[in-house]
């Protein structure tokens, strides 16, 4: 899928959170650094239309976040920094049905997508359990459970790997590189994001660097330590 910014930029009053921004990115797994307060957030809140852009656009494969805004939420899935906030329902499997139910999937066609995804994410165990007697790790599983059973197009990731231990880390990052859907991964993990096609760097509200990997490392933390 390919992802435009023309120009776009978000203020809040005087603040600018993102100065004007054109890009186009389309490769399958995209990382995005940077300092707190960088604009990263912003950035990826904007792809899914869950921030509008003060001026200019965004658009997935020529939709509009703004005037395509329920198109674009379909094509586009967002993960929140803390996954707890996300899971609505009290039981995993219930929460996880919920998406693919609203959108009219019913009798053993619903049972057999939870199913499915349940086993892809390994947390079929978990599936009878509330929310707070799941790890950190494993709640992010669920959160992508329930976020790929309404089959996107892309995955939007905001600091996955946050506050996750070595284990829960591995876990969430075997997630991420076995998803089949297109990735954008905002982390202050740089391990998370060192095999990745591209990686964006955030400073200040501008993207302060655009390539692979390695550089954008090496780059993060001149800035970091300027
Ligand atoms: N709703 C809001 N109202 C006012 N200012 C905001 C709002 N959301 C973000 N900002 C400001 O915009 C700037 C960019 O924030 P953003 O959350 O995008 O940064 P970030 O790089 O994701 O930070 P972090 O790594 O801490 O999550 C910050 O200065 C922040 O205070």
């Amino acid at each position: 899928m390919q992802i435009t910014f023309d120009r776009a930029e978000v203020r809040y009053g005087a603040a600018v959170a993102l100065h004007p921004l054109s890009v186009a990115l389309c490769e399958r797994r995209i990382g995005v650094i940077g300092l707190n307060g960088s604009g990263k957030t912003t950035f990826a809140r904007l792809i899914n239309g869950l921030v509008k852009p003060s001026a200019g656009t965004v658009s997935l494969d020529g939709l509009d976040t703004v005037k395509d805004d329920k198109a674009v939420l379909a094509k586009a899935g967002f993960i929140f920094q803390n996954p707890a906030n996300q899971i609505i329902l009290p039981i995993i499997r219930d929460d996880i049905a919920f998406g693919p139910k609203s959108r009219g999937l019913k009798g053993a066609a619903l049972e057999t997508a939870v199913d499915g995804v349940l086993e892809r994410f390994g947390i079929t165990h978990l599936a009878g359990r509330r929310p707070h007697e799941l790890s950190g790790g494993e709640l992010q599983l669920a959160a992508l459970a329930a976020v790929v059973v309404t089959e996107p197009e892309l995955v939007i990731f905001d600091e996955p790997t946050n506050q996750l231990d070595l284990k829960n880390r591995a876990m969430v990052k075997a997630a991420i590189d076995g998803l089949m859907q297109q990735a954008i991964v905002i982390s202050h993990d740089l391990d998370l994001v060192a095999g990745f096609e591209r990686v964006l760097v955030f400073h200040q509200g501008r993207i302060a660097f655009d390539g692979n990997a390695s550089e954008a490392s090496a780059r993060y933390r001149e800035v970091a330590l300027s």
